[in-house]
């Protein structure tokens, strides 16, 4: 018989093979589990890091509970630019003295809203602007006065005041004490070319901020610009503001009544304080190339003809004409003298203040008393078309009374048209380099009338 083959050695080789491949096998899974944990340990930092920049904890920031809610449940963590534009907007908003104000300025690039910016600024207060920059009139002008911002540490956020996830947002990282809501369609009679602005920005966006501000903890208090124009057809002289305003003469003007209205309503629903400021035909350095100061500046210079209103019963026109650095005093003094917002994530815990004042100049002079003024500024005598006021929504007049903002806040103003309009010029012709005629330079030319 054969003898049989020693299978002892092959037996013992196949279970060391089997022991080798399980050893190789565990150590395998152990290797793959332990890369597993690294990462899912490396991810959870990441994440803990990301919202931690993002949003600090609610007991840093108390403001807005409920805008976590709405900024988790409608994604909105990507709003914005990111942690290093967050930190923007927090070292912006930031008071540097004691008990100062953290204001979200609203047309922060505009005229009112640069010039008020800088004047909280430069007095210790946190000032975040916002703007859409819109091209109602020459964009680069708004730009020049972002610069200027810039330069004094005021950052303007890009962006509408109907865009609700940015408001949002911008309340959730930086607790705004107040607002100051400058951002408007602006302008009479641009309103029949293009009334859907003024729907977009004088009421949808006024109300789109106030929803915001009334759901935020603590609510701010909220200044904001009204208009002269809401006196219309008012025939008392000087306008105060117990007078009748229910007879808007343009789409414009009734907006701005419609904010009045608005106002009341967020004031008597949610406790919001709210104070509304009505401006007359603000005029300065740094102003709204749409106003008839400042195109009659430019055509004057330019040689081409202007035209000056007469009412259709052929009496001069007239505006309280109020320079900038008078309605700045009454901004800063109307945000210093708000009451706190008394409701608070959107339920009102009981009365607040809701105030509106006239800031005008007290002293109204003819449009043809302006150019007059202009005239003689420029070396230049004007080409000058008198005629009858269009039917575009123009008022004859206005004159402010303004004893109730002096009793409540010392307002007082006290530039007349010709000391304002000297700067004006002054600032027009730097900032547009112009070269100042002299009087052997000026050409006489007959005034045209119509
Ligand atoms: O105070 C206000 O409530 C308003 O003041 C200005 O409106 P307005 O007073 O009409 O200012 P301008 O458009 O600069 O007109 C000033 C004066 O010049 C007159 N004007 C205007 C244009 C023109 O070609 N000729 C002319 O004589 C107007 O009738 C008015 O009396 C602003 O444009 C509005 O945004 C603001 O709300």
């Amino acid at each position: 018989m054969p003898t049989p083959p020693d299978t002892s050695k092959t037996l013992k080789l196949e279970r060391y093979n089997s022991y080798l491949r399980k050893f190789h096998s565990t150590k395998l899974i152990n290797a793959s589990s332990k890369l597993l944990f690294r990462a899912t340990l490396l991810v959870a930092l990441l994440l803990i890091l990301f919202f931690t920049i993002s949003y600090p904890p609610l007991s840093d920031n108390p403001h807005h509970r409920l805008h976590r809610h709405s900024l988790l449940s409608t994604s909105l963590f990507s709003v914005g630019g990111g942690a290093a534009w967050e930190k923007q907007v927090r070292r912006s908003s930031t008071p540097r003295r004691p008990n100062g104000f953290s204001v979200l300025v609203t047309g922060a690039a505009g005229f009112v809203g640069s010039h008020c910016s800088l004047a909280l600024k430069k007095r210790g207060d946190g000032v975040l602007g916002l703007d859409n920059f819109n091209d109602y009139y020459d964009p680069s002008l708004k730009r020049a006065r972002q610069n200027l911002l810039k330069k004094h540490e005021v950052f303007i956020v890009e962006g509408d005041l109907n865009d609700a996830p940015l408001l949002s947002k911008l309340f959730y990282v930086a607790p705004f004490t107040h607002v100051l809501h400058l951002a408007a369609q602006a302008g009479v009679r641009y309103a029949m070319q293009n009334p859907q602005s003024y729907i977009r920005s004088n009421i949808a966006g006024f109300v789109n901020l106030l929803e915001i501000a009334k759901a935020t903890n603590p609510q701010p208090a909220i200044v904001w610009a009204s208009s002269s124009s809401v006196y219309g057809l008012n025939s008392e002289n000087p306008f105060s503001e117990i007078d009748r305003t229910d007879k808007p003469a343009s789409l414009y003007a009734a907006t701005k009544k419609a904010g009045e209205e608005i106002a009341h309503t967020y004031n008597h629903i949610y406790g919001l304080s709210l104070t509304g400021l009505r401006f007359f035909t603000v005029y300065g350095p740094w102003g709204r190339p749409d106003m008839a100061y400042f195109f009659f500046t430019r055509d004057i210079l330019q040689g081409k003809s202007i035209e000056i209103y007469k009412t259709h019963d052929q009496k001069e026109v007239a505006r309280d004409f109020t320079y900038i650095d008078d309605v700045v005093k009454g901004c800063l003094g109307a945000l210093d003298t708000a009451e706190k917002s008394t409701g608070s994530g959107g339920k009102k815990k009981g009365p607040a203040q809701l105030r509106v004042y006239n800031l005008g100049n007290t002293s109204p002079v003819p449009v043809g008393r302006l150019v007059s003024i202009l005239e003689g500024l420029l070396n230049t005598k004007a080409k000058k078309h008198v005629i009858t006021m269009p039917r575009n929504g123009d008022v004859p007049f206005t004159h402010a009374n303004v004893t109730l903002a002096h009793k409540d806040f010392g307002y007082k103003p006290t530039t007349d048209l010709a000391s304002g309009l000297r700067k004006f010029v002054k600032w027009y012709v730097g900032y547009y380099g112009i070269q100042p005629r002299t009087k052997k330079e000026t050409q006489p030319t007959g005034d045209e009338s119509g």
